[in-house]
């Protein structure tokens, strides 16, 4: 599924960042086509916003594997609400889910490609992520250097993030509308999943100058990321 229904508000622009044109096509279109193009892909369910009229007329949106449910306010209501939406059209409890952010469209097939064969049939599932490489400063009230933190261990969360549909529901409801990933609900349920390296063109397009980064990987790469 696609998380698409925020309002990107950091990004700028009265147009949800998802809509914006990198590299000759929208945002979510990239990141549509980059989970079409997984092998193996039985559906793709698109959480886009209740006064959404875009998504339908993505090129993509004719292939009879994508789908549309209504968003939540907050990022883990709109997973929810696409994971009933899977059920309804019949997923089980069983059926793998990969949970995708519109906003990351540089995600290379490769990467996904791994993320699920590293993850196999462990069901306490994965994600792509990024070993934290810069050292860590954590800053004062005034915005000088506090201390130098720890960075071994740490990655930045990305997506896709790889779980079983009835388990990560389960968290999902478990879990309050504050939670950023779907791992970090699995983990609150006691699960550990698995890190998979990602390529670093896997950013989220947050702010603006995200935009032109995006732009480079999209052209250099033909949406296949690194
Ligand atoms: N209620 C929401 C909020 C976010 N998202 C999606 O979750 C992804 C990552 O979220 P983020 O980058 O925070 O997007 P926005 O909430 O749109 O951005 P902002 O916080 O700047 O408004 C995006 O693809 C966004 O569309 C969503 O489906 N439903
Ligand atoms: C899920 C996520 O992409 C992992 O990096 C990210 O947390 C979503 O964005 P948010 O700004 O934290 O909601």
């Amino acid at each position: 599924m696609i998380a698409a229904a925020g309002a990107g508000l950091r990004a700028g622009d009265e147009i949800p960042k998802q809509y914006h044109v990198v590299a000759g096509r929208s945002v979510l279109a990239w990141s549509l086509d980059a989970l079409l193009a997984v092998p193996g892909m039985s559906g793709v369910m698109l959480a886009v916003a209740a006064e959404d009229t875009r998504a339908t007329t993505l090129p993509a949106a004719e292939d009879s594997r994508v789908h549309f449910c209504s968003g939540g306010a907050e990022r883990a209501a709109s997973v929810r609400s696409a994971l009933r939406a899977l059920a309804a059209i019949g997923a089980g409890d069983e059926d793998w889910v990969l949970v995708h952010d519109a906003a990351r469209p540089a995600v290379a097939v490769s990467d996904i490609e791994r993320l699920v064969d590293a993850v196999g049939d462990e069901p306490d599932g994965g994600l792509l992520a990024c070993p934290v490489r810069d050292t860590l400063k954590r800053a004062d009230a005034n915005g000088a250097v506090a201390e130098t933190a720890a960075r071994e261990g740490l990655w930045q969360a990305m997506t896709p993030q790889l779980f079983p549909l009835g388990r990560l529901r389960d968290a999902l409801d478990a879990a309050d509308d504050r939670v950023t990933d779907e791992a970090g609900a699995m983990e609150r349920m006691g699960a550990r999943p698995i890190l998979v390296a990602a390529s670093l063109s896997n950013i989220k397009y947050t702010y603006p100058e995200d935009a032109p980064l995006l732009a480079r990987w999209m052209i250099s790469t033909g949406g296949e990321g690194a």
